[in-house]
């Protein structure tokens, strides 16, 4: 499934950069230096990412407005290496449309607006926006492209329907491009709509053409559709600022663009809404006077105002019931699988609940500290392990909202216990959770040890529930 990515047009870019046209060489020296300093800038020692873990998802719940049902609803968001300008992009859709009425205006520091994210420049939280077309609504979340930020992606991308893959064009694909793809497609994501960003930094159209190409090789490899995904060239930037720059322009036009295709291409899933409910929790925050909000993407079911819930995970089983339900910042009396919401929680104090858990219907799931798994290890050309481990390897197993450190060991019954397991196996093996989160048979997980993804699974065996504490 995952082939190894080295591709042959990936060299012709490489080689393309480094011809000396005039005009051509100039644009990728002077985009290869700037990226080159703003990376070195980048690399600056910060706030460890272990320190970041549980950052609450930016998101209010006061001043709430009825929200209407009245067209469908679906969860997309920014993805991409660091500085491709998802960002920019998320700021420019809402401005684009914001025109027409389908969204507030957000700007670029309304996103990015953590003390830190402004000093580097950089996003490390995944923000929330809405914004609606004529046929949907959309709730938008835009990621992190940092390495160091992944989790709060991995986060971000569990809860989207579709994704919005943007490719500077002064680039091409990269690191992070690669890795939000594989990504992208271990939680679900089926279908992405491609926008390539800074074409206003690219004067040869020959190159825009190998930077598509790539793409589209890359989209086959990581199982998605590499020949009809619509691929969108523009400039973010150029939307925001309100320049056109050309007859067709490369701002604007190209958004609206983006955003048809979108409806177009993404689709809306079938969701689950006769199973019992079930929310992971992505993020939490208290609202002084009303009490605890936990906030997330409902995977199944629908709930309703009143309704008794209970919170699972990490040693606790809590029964309370929810109090309110908002859709970005609008009041709902009921909500269903695909809201993307806040639950306004009885009782509850901020500091009892966390990212990781889920909030459920009383006793429809359980909370599991072992398992069985189905495993896929990465090879070192799709960046994953250079070298092979062996049983009570220790990466951190992300599913859903949670990520947990597990222990890999081999099933009973295994004939070598001793045997290694090698980049590009496949292999079945037993995972035991430091915490237990609640996981089910056919939830899919990824592996990730020192910062890159080494392993992706599915379960498919539980073998031990967690306690209660
Ligand atoms: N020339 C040009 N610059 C752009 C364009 N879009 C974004 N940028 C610039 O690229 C830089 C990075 O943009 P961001 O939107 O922060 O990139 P990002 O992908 O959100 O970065 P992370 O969230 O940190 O991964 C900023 O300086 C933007 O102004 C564009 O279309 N043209
Ligand atoms: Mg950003």
């Amino acid at each position: 499934m995952f082939a190894a990515s080295r591709l042959p047009v990936q060299a012709c870019l490489k080689s393309a950069a480094r011809v000396p046209r005039v005009p051509l060489a100039r644009t990728v020296a002077t985009a290869a230096t700037r990226s080159t300093l703003l990376n070195a800038a980048r690399r600056a020692p910060i706030a460890s990412p272990s320190s970041l873990r549980y950052l609450p998802v930016k998101r209010a719940y006061s001043d709430a407005k009825v929200y209407s049902r009245s067209k469908p609803h679906l969860n997309i968001g920014t993805i991409g290496h660091v500085d491709h300008g998802k960002t920019t992009l998320t700021a420019a859709i809402t401005k684009v449309l914001a025109e027409s009425g389908g969204a507030s205006f957000i700007d670029y520091a309304q996103i990015d607006k953590a003390p830190e994210e402004k000093a580097r420049g950089i996003t490390i939280n995944a923000a929330h926006v809405e914004y609606e077309t004529t046929n949907r609504h959309y709730s938008h979340i835009d990621c992190p492209g940092h390495a160091d930020y992944i989790k709060n992606m991995i986060t971000g991308a569990a809860s989207m329907d579709g994704a919005i893959i943007v490719v500077s064009a002064t680039d091409g694909q990269m690191p992070q491009t690669r890795e939000h793809l594989l990504l992208a497609r271990q939680v679900g994501i089926k279908r992405l709509v491609v926008f390539i960003n800074k074409i206003d930094q690219i004067d040869d159209p020959e190159m825009l053409e190998l930077v598509e190409m790539e793409i589209r090789d890359l989209l086959a490899t990581y199982g998605f559709d590499g020949e009809a995904t619509p691929i969108i060239m523009g400039s973010a930037l150029a939307a925001l600022e309100g320049r056109e720059d050309g007859p067709e322009g490369i701002g604007r036009a190209r958004i609206l663009k983006l955003v048809q295709e979108c409806d177009q291409w993404l689709e809306v899933p079938q969701r689950d809404l006769d199973k019992p409910f079930y929310m992971p929790i992505e993020g939490v925050f208290s609202i002084p006077g009303r009490g605890t909000v936990a906030t997330g993407k409902a995977e199944r079911g629908t709930i309703k105002k009143g309704d008794e819930v209970e919170i699972i995970g990490f040693g606790q089983r809590m029964k309370t019931v929810l109090t309110g339900i908002e859709m970005h910042h609008k009041e709902l009396d009921r909500g269903e699988a695909g809201d993307n919401m806040g639950a306004l929680l009885r009782g509850i104090k901020r500091e009892q609940i966390h990212r990781g858990q889920a909030i459920i219907a009383p006793g429809s799931m359980k909370s599991i500290k072992k398992f069985v798994a189905s495993l896929y290890v990465l090879s070192k050309d799709e960046g994953g392990r250079h070298h092979p481990f062996m049983a009570n390897y220790r990466p951190q197993m992300f599913s859903q909202t949670c990520d947990v450190t597990c222990a890999l060991t081999w099933p009973e019954g295994v004939e070598d216990a001793s045997k290694m397991v090698m980049p590009g196996d496949n292999v079945e093996m037993v995972c035991s959770l430091v915490h237990d989160v609640p996981l089910e048979v056919g939830f899919r997980f990824t592996l990730r040890e020192s910062n890159k993804t080494v392993g992706t699974g599915v379960i498919t065996q539980i073998l031990e529930e967690g306690t209660i504490a």
